[in-house]
């Protein structure tokens, strides 16, 4: 069973066609890198598969759900299966590294948490580890604000971790960090997805950096699949010429 499914999937927003008949599958453990332009689509396909948009037409199905049917807590069940990394890390400022990663367990904890030692021992500990595992355990107690943007974002993949993932989602992780943290995320990322046979489906702007991690690239133009081949068989202008308005980019 196929980790995520997109079959004819097309979204509207009033006149706007956000999405064009999409179909593809992603495989469990496979690592594929959204790439196109502004507008292209990529965010509106990431929302779909965690509920937060609806196909105008077709389905996507998700972990054997079809997310689009999928309501209260069958649709809960599943987002908690599903892990999110924004652009722009979505930490609360003023509570401590460790205390960020601990609301990662909010969706399999029961009422709400205020304050680190609100949380179970056992997850402050699993947060712990996992800020060990992204190179963070000295900054756990430090508030979230005044780390670096990579560590920062490095701490919201620690968060997503602790929601015991099967699929992350990760909308442009490193467009807002410097060459290296980008590289150091998207390390990291991969690292993460062949240790827990995690299924990514990450958008990018970078050409380079989706070569360098992804398994497969599949690229988006005007709402369009334009390109889907493994990364391994790609090459950079290849995978460019998605940006290209009039280039024609061979549908493995
Ligand atoms: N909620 C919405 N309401 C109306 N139009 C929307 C909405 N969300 C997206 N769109 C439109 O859908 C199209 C695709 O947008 P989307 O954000 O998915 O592109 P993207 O490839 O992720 O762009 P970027 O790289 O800038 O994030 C754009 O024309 C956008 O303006």
């Amino acid at each position: 069973m196929s980790a995520v499914r997109f079959e004819g999937v097309t979204k509207r927003f009033g006149h706007i066609r956000a999405l064009d008949d999409v179909s593809f599958s992603v495989e469990p453990g496979e690592v594929v890198v959204l790439l196109g332009l502004s507008g292209s689509g990529k965010s509106t396909l990431l929302r779909h598969v965690d509920g937060l948009h609806t196909p105008t037409a077709g389905r996507v199905t998700a972990l054997g759900t079809d997310v689009g049917a999928a309501r209260g807590g069958r649709l809960r069940d599943l987002r908690r299966r599903i892990g999110f990394v924004f652009q722009q890390f979505h930490l609360v400022g003023s509570l401590s590294v460790l205390e960020n990663v601990c609301t990662g367990a909010l969706g399999r904890l029961r009422g709400p948490r205020l304050g680190l030692v609100s949380y179970p021992k056992a997850v402050r500990l699993e947060a712990l580890g996992h800020l060990d595992r992204v190179g963070l355990g000295p900054q756990a107690f430090q508030r979230a604000d005044t780390l670096s943007g990579g560590q920062q974002q490095r701490v919201a993949v620690a968060r997503a971790l602790l929601q015991r993932p099967e699929i992350l989602l990760a909308d442009e992780p490193v467009a807002s960090l410097d060459p290296e943290s980008s590289a150091q995320v998207m390390r990291l990322i991969r690292e993460i997805a062949s240790e827990r046979d995690l299924t990514v489906l990450c958008s990018l702007h970078q050409v380079e950096l989706a070569l360098s991690w992804a398994d497969r690239i599949v690229g988006l133009r005007s709402g369009r699949v334009v390109l889907d081949e493994p990364a391994r068989t790609l090459d950079h202008s290849a995978a460019t010429a998605v940006y290209g308005a009039n280039q024609l980019v061979a549908i493995a």
